[in-house]
Protein backbone atom coordinates (compact mmCIF):
# COMPACT_ATOMS: atom_id res chain seq x y z
CA UNK A 1 0.00 0.00 0.00
CA UNK A 2 1.83 3.32 -1.12
CA UNK A 3 0.76 6.57 -0.50
CA UNK A 4 2.72 9.97 -2.57
CA UNK A 5 2.34 13.04 -0.61
CA UNK A 6 2.97 15.96 -2.39
CA UNK A 7 3.55 19.88 -1.29
CA UNK A 8 5.43 19.55 1.92
CA UNK A 9 2.58 17.89 4.31
CA UNK A 10 3.33 17.55 7.76
CA UNK A 11 5.07 14.14 9.08
CA UNK A 12 1.76 13.94 11.40
CA UNK A 13 0.31 12.45 8.18
CA UNK A 14 3.33 10.71 7.23
CA UNK A 15 3.52 8.84 10.85
CA UNK A 16 -0.10 8.66 10.75
CA UNK A 17 -0.36 6.87 7.55
CA UNK A 18 2.69 4.26 8.47
CA UNK A 19 1.38 3.28 11.62
CA UNK A 20 -1.90 1.89 9.41
CA UNK A 21 0.62 0.29 6.87
CA UNK A 22 1.47 2.92 4.22
CA UNK A 23 4.58 3.20 2.33
CA UNK A 24 4.91 7.08 2.13
CA UNK A 25 6.97 9.20 -0.04
CA UNK A 26 7.33 12.38 0.24
CA UNK A 27 7.82 15.48 -2.23
CA UNK A 28 8.12 19.14 -1.16
CA UNK A 29 6.36 20.73 -4.43
CA UNK A 30 3.40 20.34 -6.72
CA UNK A 31 3.30 18.18 -9.72
CA UNK A 32 2.21 19.26 -13.26
CA UNK A 33 -0.67 17.31 -15.07
CA UNK A 34 2.10 14.88 -16.72
CA UNK A 35 4.42 14.33 -13.63
CA UNK A 36 1.53 13.56 -11.78
CA UNK A 37 0.29 10.90 -14.41
CA UNK A 38 3.81 9.57 -14.29
CA UNK A 39 3.96 9.12 -10.91
CA UNK A 40 -0.22 8.34 -9.74
CA UNK A 41 0.41 3.73 -10.90
CA UNK A 42 0.54 1.86 -7.93
CA UNK A 43 0.02 4.82 -5.43
CA UNK A 44 -3.87 4.29 -3.61
CA UNK A 45 -3.51 7.45 -1.45
CA UNK A 46 -2.88 10.92 -3.11
CA UNK A 47 -2.07 14.01 -0.70
CA UNK A 48 -1.84 17.60 -2.01
CA UNK A 49 -2.23 21.03 -0.39
CA UNK A 50 -4.25 24.01 -2.61
CA UNK A 51 -1.33 24.04 -5.22
CA UNK A 52 -1.52 20.66 -7.14
CA UNK A 53 -4.27 20.37 -9.89
CA UNK A 54 -5.92 17.53 -9.61
CA UNK A 55 -7.75 16.86 -13.08
CA UNK A 56 -10.44 15.02 -14.99
CA UNK A 57 -6.95 13.73 -16.57
CA UNK A 58 -5.41 12.73 -13.96
CA UNK A 59 -7.93 10.70 -12.33
CA UNK A 60 -8.79 8.91 -15.11
CA UNK A 61 -5.34 7.76 -15.59
CA UNK A 62 -4.59 6.58 -12.18
CA UNK A 63 -5.28 3.33 -11.89
CA UNK A 64 -4.56 2.23 -8.27
CA UNK A 65 -6.19 5.82 -6.97
CA UNK A 66 -8.49 5.00 -3.92
CA UNK A 67 -8.54 8.36 -2.39
CA UNK A 68 -7.32 12.27 -2.31
CA UNK A 69 -6.92 14.20 0.83
CA UNK A 70 -6.98 17.95 0.44
CA UNK A 71 -4.41 18.56 3.38
CA UNK A 72 -6.25 21.71 3.17
CA UNK A 73 -9.94 23.04 3.83
CA UNK A 74 -10.01 24.60 -0.46
CA UNK A 75 -11.21 20.96 -2.65
CA UNK A 76 -11.67 23.31 -5.91
CA UNK A 77 -7.95 21.83 -7.39
CA UNK A 78 -9.69 18.53 -7.72
CA UNK A 79 -11.75 17.70 -9.99
CA UNK A 80 -14.43 16.00 -7.51
CA UNK A 81 -17.46 15.06 -9.94
CA UNK A 82 -15.07 12.79 -12.43
CA UNK A 83 -13.14 11.18 -8.53
CA UNK A 84 -16.79 10.54 -7.29
CA UNK A 85 -17.83 8.83 -10.73
CA UNK A 86 -14.76 6.78 -10.75
CA UNK A 87 -15.27 6.40 -6.88
CA UNK A 88 -12.40 8.10 -5.53
CA UNK A 89 -12.96 9.48 -2.32
CA UNK A 90 -12.12 13.10 -1.81
CA UNK A 91 -11.33 14.01 2.09
CA UNK A 92 -10.11 17.75 3.74
CA UNK A 93 -9.48 18.98 6.94
CA UNK A 94 -12.86 21.62 7.00
CA UNK A 95 -11.58 23.23 10.17
CA UNK A 96 -8.44 22.82 11.24
CA UNK A 97 -6.04 26.12 9.81
CA UNK A 98 -9.72 27.96 10.04
CA UNK A 99 -7.89 30.01 13.42
CA UNK A 100 -4.79 30.59 11.63
CA UNK A 101 -5.96 32.31 8.76
CA UNK A 102 -7.94 34.77 11.06
CA UNK A 103 -5.12 35.43 13.00
CA UNK A 104 -3.23 36.68 9.58
CA UNK A 105 -6.25 38.61 8.54
CA UNK A 106 -6.70 40.58 12.19
CA UNK A 107 -2.59 40.99 11.70
CA UNK A 108 -3.07 42.44 8.33
CA UNK A 109 -5.81 44.60 8.90
CA UNK A 110 -4.33 46.34 12.34
CA UNK A 111 -0.85 47.01 9.89
CA UNK A 112 -2.46 48.55 7.16
CA UNK A 113 -5.11 50.65 9.67
CA UNK A 114 -1.36 51.94 10.92
CA UNK A 115 0.14 52.26 7.72
CA UNK A 116 3.11 49.25 9.13
CA UNK A 117 4.36 48.00 5.67
CA UNK A 118 4.91 51.97 4.27
CA UNK A 119 6.58 52.78 8.10
CA UNK A 120 8.76 49.61 8.21
CA UNK A 121 9.96 50.52 4.50
CA UNK A 122 10.98 54.07 5.14
CA UNK A 123 13.15 52.94 8.20
CA UNK A 124 15.04 50.02 6.51
CA UNK A 125 15.61 52.81 3.83
CA UNK A 126 16.71 55.28 7.06
CA UNK A 127 13.85 57.47 6.59
CA UNK A 128 12.44 58.76 10.07
CA UNK A 129 8.83 59.04 9.58
CA UNK A 130 7.13 59.91 12.57
CA UNK A 131 3.22 60.79 11.70
CA UNK A 132 -0.45 60.21 12.80
CA UNK A 133 -1.55 60.56 9.30
CA UNK A 134 -3.76 58.24 7.67
CA UNK A 135 -3.57 56.06 10.99
CA UNK A 136 -6.52 54.65 12.96
CA UNK A 137 -7.97 52.48 15.64
CA UNK A 138 -9.79 49.94 14.32
CA UNK A 139 -12.22 49.95 17.12
CA UNK A 140 -15.46 51.74 16.12
CA UNK A 141 -14.63 50.79 12.62
CA UNK A 142 -16.89 48.66 10.17
CA UNK A 143 -15.14 45.20 9.33
CA UNK A 144 -16.97 43.89 6.14
CA UNK A 145 -17.10 40.11 5.82
CA UNK A 146 -18.07 38.33 2.09
CA UNK A 147 -18.48 34.96 2.65
CA UNK A 148 -19.53 33.84 6.69
CA UNK A 149 -18.66 30.56 6.22
CA UNK A 150 -16.22 29.01 9.55
CA UNK A 151 -13.91 31.42 8.59
CA UNK A 152 -15.78 34.56 8.23
CA UNK A 153 -17.27 33.66 11.56
CA UNK A 154 -14.20 33.06 13.73
CA UNK A 155 -12.91 36.54 11.91
CA UNK A 156 -16.34 37.95 13.38
CA UNK A 157 -16.06 36.58 16.78
CA UNK A 158 -12.64 37.88 17.29
CA UNK A 159 -12.66 41.13 15.36
CA UNK A 160 -16.08 42.16 17.83
CA UNK A 161 -13.84 41.85 20.56
CA UNK A 162 -11.30 44.13 19.28
CA UNK A 163 -14.30 46.97 18.94
CA UNK A 164 -15.15 46.19 15.30
CA UNK A 165 -18.87 46.60 14.22
CA UNK A 166 -19.12 43.77 12.01
CA UNK A 167 -21.12 43.35 8.72
CA UNK A 168 -21.39 40.31 6.81
CA UNK A 169 -22.60 39.47 3.22
CA UNK A 170 -23.22 35.49 2.20
CA UNK A 171 -25.23 34.25 -0.52
CA UNK A 172 -26.15 31.31 1.87
CA UNK A 173 -28.35 31.62 4.77
CA UNK A 174 -26.09 31.94 8.16
CA UNK A 175 -26.90 33.08 11.39
CA UNK A 176 -25.28 36.33 12.93
CA UNK A 177 -22.55 35.63 15.54
CA UNK A 178 -22.32 37.96 18.56
CA UNK A 179 -23.35 41.60 17.55
CA UNK A 180 -22.80 41.23 13.82
CA UNK A 181 -25.47 42.30 11.68
CA UNK A 182 -26.51 40.74 8.16
CA UNK A 183 -27.03 42.77 4.91
CA UNK A 184 -29.06 41.93 1.94
CA UNK A 185 -26.45 42.64 -0.93
CA UNK A 186 -22.80 42.80 -1.12
CA UNK A 187 -23.40 46.57 -2.32
CA UNK A 188 -24.97 47.50 0.98
CA UNK A 189 -21.84 45.76 2.48
CA UNK A 190 -19.73 47.85 0.10
CA UNK A 191 -21.16 51.19 1.08
CA UNK A 192 -20.74 51.09 5.12
CA UNK A 193 -17.30 48.86 5.54
CA UNK A 194 -13.93 50.35 6.13
CA UNK A 195 -12.41 46.96 5.49
CA UNK A 196 -13.75 44.28 3.31
CA UNK A 197 -12.25 40.80 3.51
CA UNK A 198 -12.92 38.06 1.41
CA UNK A 199 -13.49 34.75 2.27
CA UNK A 200 -16.08 33.02 -0.32
CA UNK A 201 -14.88 29.68 -1.44
CA UNK A 202 -13.35 28.40 -4.38
CA UNK A 203 -16.44 27.24 -6.67
CA UNK A 204 -15.88 28.21 -10.31
CA UNK A 205 -18.88 30.42 -9.71
CA UNK A 206 -16.43 32.63 -8.10
CA UNK A 207 -14.36 33.53 -10.76
CA UNK A 208 -14.00 37.21 -11.19
CA UNK A 209 -16.34 37.65 -8.63
CA UNK A 210 -14.56 41.18 -7.06
CA UNK A 211 -13.98 43.66 -10.14
CA UNK A 212 -13.98 47.18 -10.86
CA UNK A 213 -17.48 48.16 -10.08
CA UNK A 214 -16.46 46.47 -6.30
CA UNK A 215 -13.75 48.36 -5.79
CA UNK A 216 -15.40 51.72 -7.06
CA UNK A 217 -18.51 51.28 -4.79
CA UNK A 218 -16.19 50.53 -1.53
CA UNK A 219 -15.70 53.59 0.59
CA UNK A 220 -12.95 56.27 -0.18
CA UNK A 221 -9.81 54.93 2.00
CA UNK A 222 -11.27 51.65 3.22
CA UNK A 223 -8.66 48.58 3.08
CA UNK A 224 -9.05 45.05 1.11
CA UNK A 225 -8.03 41.96 2.38
CA UNK A 226 -8.14 38.81 0.12
CA UNK A 227 -7.18 35.29 1.81
CA UNK A 228 -9.90 33.23 -0.34
CA UNK A 229 -9.08 32.36 -3.99
CA UNK A 230 -6.82 34.38 -6.34
CA UNK A 231 -9.41 33.84 -9.09
CA UNK A 232 -11.82 35.77 -7.39
CA UNK A 233 -10.75 38.99 -7.78
CA UNK A 234 -9.44 40.98 -10.38
CA UNK A 235 -5.98 42.19 -9.36
CA UNK A 236 -5.91 44.76 -11.93
CA UNK A 237 -8.62 46.40 -10.73
CA UNK A 238 -7.24 46.59 -7.63
CA UNK A 239 -4.06 47.86 -8.31
CA UNK A 240 -5.60 50.85 -10.13
CA UNK A 241 -7.65 52.02 -7.24
CA UNK A 242 -4.65 51.07 -5.11
CA UNK A 243 -3.18 54.01 -7.29
CA UNK A 244 -5.44 56.53 -7.28
CA UNK A 245 -6.00 56.19 -3.75
CA UNK A 246 -9.60 55.81 -3.80
CA UNK A 247 -8.63 52.06 -1.43
CA UNK A 248 -6.07 52.74 1.02
CA UNK A 249 -4.90 49.70 1.69
CA UNK A 250 -4.60 45.64 1.24
CA UNK A 251 -3.30 42.34 2.07
CA UNK A 252 -3.46 39.77 -0.80
CA UNK A 253 -2.27 36.30 0.29
CA UNK A 254 -3.35 34.40 -2.81
CA UNK A 255 -3.18 35.06 -6.48
CA UNK A 256 -4.51 33.50 -9.88
CA UNK A 257 -1.12 31.53 -10.67
CA UNK A 258 1.15 30.38 -7.75
CA UNK A 259 4.67 29.44 -8.39
CA UNK A 260 4.57 25.46 -8.04
CA UNK A 261 7.77 25.14 -5.70
CA UNK A 262 10.08 27.08 -2.99
CA UNK A 263 11.90 29.76 -4.32
CA UNK A 264 10.29 29.65 -7.62
CA UNK A 265 9.46 33.24 -9.36
CA UNK A 266 6.84 35.08 -8.33
CA UNK A 267 4.83 38.30 -9.80
CA UNK A 268 1.86 40.37 -9.75
CA UNK A 269 0.49 43.66 -10.81
CA UNK A 270 0.60 44.38 -7.40
CA UNK A 271 4.55 44.11 -6.31
CA UNK A 272 6.12 47.04 -5.75
CA UNK A 273 3.05 49.19 -3.90
CA UNK A 274 4.13 50.13 -0.43
CA UNK A 275 0.74 49.96 0.74
CA UNK A 276 0.02 46.55 0.22
CA UNK A 277 1.02 43.48 1.84
CA UNK A 278 1.82 40.38 0.30
CA UNK A 279 2.02 36.88 1.66
CA UNK A 280 2.96 33.84 -0.63
CA UNK A 281 -0.44 31.76 0.47
CA UNK A 282 0.37 31.38 4.09
CA UNK A 283 -2.71 31.56 5.84
CA UNK A 284 -2.95 28.17 7.01
CA UNK A 285 0.40 27.77 7.03
CA UNK A 286 1.52 27.83 10.95
CA UNK A 287 2.83 24.66 12.97
CA UNK A 288 -0.56 24.29 14.83
CA UNK A 289 -2.57 24.34 11.52
CA UNK A 290 0.08 21.97 9.72
CA UNK A 291 0.68 19.14 12.47
CA UNK A 292 -3.52 19.15 13.23
CA UNK A 293 -4.37 18.66 9.20
CA UNK A 294 -1.92 16.60 8.97
CA UNK A 295 -3.18 13.57 11.06
CA UNK A 296 -6.95 14.82 10.50
CA UNK A 297 -6.46 14.22 7.01
CA UNK A 298 -4.44 10.95 7.25
CA UNK A 299 -6.86 9.26 9.28
CA UNK A 300 -9.67 10.19 7.16
CA UNK A 301 -7.98 8.24 4.09
CA UNK A 302 -6.82 5.82 6.06
CA UNK A 303 -10.55 4.95 7.74
CA UNK A 304 -12.01 5.10 3.87
CA UNK A 305 -9.48 2.88 2.35
CA UNK A 306 -8.63 0.33 5.51
CA UNK A 307 -12.32 0.36 7.18
CA UNK A 308 -14.91 1.91 4.90
CA UNK A 309 -16.14 4.96 6.08
CA UNK A 310 -16.61 7.90 3.90
CA UNK A 311 -17.52 10.58 6.78
CA UNK A 312 -16.23 14.11 5.85
CA UNK A 313 -15.47 13.03 2.70
CA UNK A 314 -16.13 15.94 0.03
CA UNK A 315 -17.61 13.96 -2.95
CA UNK A 316 -19.22 10.40 -1.85
CA UNK A 317 -22.20 9.65 0.36
CA UNK A 318 -21.00 9.96 4.31
CA UNK A 319 -21.39 6.63 5.80
CA UNK A 320 -19.64 6.20 8.91
CA UNK A 321 -19.57 2.27 10.15
CA UNK A 322 -18.41 1.63 13.73
CA UNK A 323 -14.56 1.54 14.03
CA UNK A 324 -13.20 -1.99 13.68
CA UNK A 325 -14.01 -3.42 10.39
CA UNK A 326 -14.76 -6.99 11.44
CA UNK A 327 -13.74 -9.13 8.95
CA UNK A 328 -17.35 -9.35 7.08
CA UNK A 329 -17.42 -5.97 6.00
CA UNK A 330 -18.96 -4.91 2.71
CA UNK A 331 -18.51 -1.72 1.46
CA UNK A 332 -20.93 -1.26 -2.13
CA UNK A 333 -20.42 1.95 -4.32
CA UNK A 334 -23.21 2.26 -6.48
CA UNK A 335 -25.04 4.33 -9.32
CA UNK A 336 -28.30 5.82 -7.31
CA UNK A 337 -31.28 2.98 -9.06
CA UNK A 338 -34.13 1.35 -8.19
CA UNK A 339 -33.73 -2.37 -6.90
CA UNK A 340 -29.76 -1.64 -5.92
CA UNK A 341 -30.93 -2.55 -1.64
CA UNK A 342 -32.95 -5.42 -2.58
CA UNK A 343 -30.50 -6.89 -4.76
CA UNK A 344 -28.00 -6.66 -2.46
CA UNK A 345 -30.08 -8.58 0.01
CA UNK A 346 -31.07 -10.96 -2.30
CA UNK A 347 -27.32 -12.12 -2.60
CA UNK A 348 -26.64 -11.76 0.88
CA UNK A 349 -30.20 -14.45 1.32
CA UNK A 350 -29.02 -16.55 -1.47
CA UNK A 351 -25.57 -16.76 0.26
CA UNK A 352 -27.03 -18.15 3.63
CA UNK A 353 -25.50 -14.60 5.33
CA UNK A 354 -26.79 -12.75 7.94
CA UNK A 355 -26.89 -8.70 7.94
CA UNK A 356 -25.86 -7.31 11.70
CA UNK A 357 -25.67 -3.90 10.42
CA UNK A 358 -26.30 -2.01 7.49
CA UNK A 359 -25.89 1.84 6.54
CA UNK A 360 -26.71 3.50 3.56
CA UNK A 361 -26.11 7.12 2.57
CA UNK A 362 -27.08 8.83 -1.17
CA UNK A 363 -25.68 11.98 -2.91
CA UNK A 364 -25.35 13.47 -6.37
CA UNK A 365 -26.69 10.30 -8.14
CA UNK A 366 -24.45 7.81 -5.99
CA UNK A 367 -25.49 5.45 -3.22
CA UNK A 368 -23.18 3.65 -0.51
CA UNK A 369 -24.06 0.88 1.69
CA UNK A 370 -21.76 -0.59 4.29
CA UNK A 371 -22.83 -3.70 5.66
CA UNK A 372 -21.52 -5.98 8.43
CA UNK A 373 -22.71 -9.37 8.23
CA UNK A 374 -22.32 -13.04 10.08
CA UNK A 375 -20.25 -14.08 8.06
CA UNK A 376 -18.17 -13.17 5.20
CA UNK A 377 -19.94 -12.77 2.16
CA UNK A 378 -18.73 -16.01 -0.25
CA UNK A 379 -16.50 -15.15 -3.28
CA UNK A 380 -19.05 -16.10 -5.74
CA UNK A 381 -21.67 -13.44 -4.28
CA UNK A 382 -19.26 -10.65 -4.12
CA UNK A 383 -17.83 -11.31 -7.83
CA UNK A 384 -21.85 -10.87 -8.75
CA UNK A 385 -21.72 -8.23 -6.80
CA UNK A 386 -18.56 -6.53 -8.48
CA UNK A 387 -20.16 -7.43 -11.93
CA UNK A 388 -23.75 -5.33 -11.45
CA UNK A 389 -24.31 -2.75 -13.78
CA UNK A 390 -24.97 -0.21 -11.16
CA UNK A 391 -21.50 -0.86 -8.80
CA UNK A 392 -18.80 1.65 -8.85
CA UNK A 393 -16.61 -0.93 -6.88
CA UNK A 394 -17.35 -3.72 -3.84
CA UNK A 395 -15.00 -3.90 -1.36
CA UNK A 396 -14.71 -5.87 1.91
CA UNK A 397 -12.70 -5.23 5.09
N1 LIG B 1 -5.25 31.72 2.38
C1 LIG B 1 -5.26 30.51 2.88
O1 LIG B 1 -4.22 29.96 3.21
C2 LIG B 1 -6.55 29.81 3.07
C3 LIG B 1 -7.60 30.06 2.24
N2 LIG B 1 -8.80 29.42 2.43
C4 LIG B 1 -9.90 29.73 1.53
O2 LIG B 1 -10.98 30.26 2.31
C5 LIG B 1 -12.18 29.72 1.80
C6 LIG B 1 -13.27 29.82 2.83
O3 LIG B 1 -13.03 28.89 3.88
P1 LIG B 1 -14.18 28.48 4.91
O4 LIG B 1 -14.71 29.67 5.59
O5 LIG B 1 -13.64 27.38 5.72
O6 LIG B 1 -15.27 27.93 3.89
P2 LIG B 1 -16.83 27.79 4.10
O7 LIG B 1 -17.30 26.89 3.02
O8 LIG B 1 -17.11 27.45 5.53
O9 LIG B 1 -17.38 29.28 3.83
C7 LIG B 1 -17.48 29.89 2.58
C8 LIG B 1 -18.70 30.78 2.63
O10 LIG B 1 -18.71 31.61 1.48
C9 LIG B 1 -20.05 31.70 1.02
N3 LIG B 1 -20.01 32.08 -0.39
C10 LIG B 1 -19.50 31.38 -1.43
N4 LIG B 1 -19.59 32.09 -2.57
C11 LIG B 1 -20.17 33.26 -2.24
C12 LIG B 1 -20.51 34.41 -2.98
N5 LIG B 1 -20.28 34.49 -4.28
N6 LIG B 1 -21.13 35.44 -2.33
C13 LIG B 1 -21.37 35.37 -0.99
N7 LIG B 1 -21.05 34.30 -0.24
C14 LIG B 1 -20.45 33.26 -0.85
C15 LIG B 1 -20.63 30.33 1.27
O11 LIG B 1 -22.03 30.33 1.29
C16 LIG B 1 -20.02 30.00 2.63
O12 LIG B 1 -20.82 30.43 3.70
C17 LIG B 1 -11.79 28.29 1.41
O13 LIG B 1 -12.70 27.73 0.50
C18 LIG B 1 -10.43 28.50 0.81
O14 LIG B 1 -10.58 28.78 -0.57
C19 LIG B 1 -8.96 28.52 3.45
C20 LIG B 1 -7.92 28.25 4.31
C21 LIG B 1 -6.62 28.83 4.16
O1 LIG C 1 -6.74 25.48 3.28
C1 LIG C 1 -6.80 26.07 2.20
O2 LIG C 1 -7.80 26.02 1.44
C2 LIG C 1 -5.69 26.89 1.77
O3 LIG C 1 -5.84 27.70 0.89
C3 LIG C 1 -4.38 26.64 2.37
O4 LIG C 1 -3.69 26.00 1.35
P1 LIG C 1 -2.23 25.38 1.55
O5 LIG C 1 -2.39 24.11 2.32
O6 LIG C 1 -1.42 26.37 2.31
O7 LIG C 1 -1.75 25.16 0.16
Amino acid sequence: MKALLLENIHPAAVETLEARGYEVELRPGSLSEDELIAALPGVQLLGVRSNTNVTAKVLESAPDLVAVGCFCIGTNQVDLKTAAAKGIGVFNAPYSNTRSVVELVIAEIIALARRLPEKTQRMHEGVWDKSAKGSHEVRGRTLGIVGYGNIGTQLSTVAEALGFNVVFYDSADRPAHGTARRVRSLKELLEVSDVVSLHVDGRPGNAGFFGAAEFAAMKPRALFINASRGMVVDYEALRDHLVSGHIAGAAVDVFPAEPKAQGDPFDSVLRGLDNVILTPHIGGSTQEAQEEIGWFVAEKLARFALEGSTALSVNLPAVQPPDLPTGRRLGLLHHNVPGVLADLNATFAEAGDNVVDQLLSTKDGLGYVVIDAAEPLSTAALDRLRAAEYAVWARTW
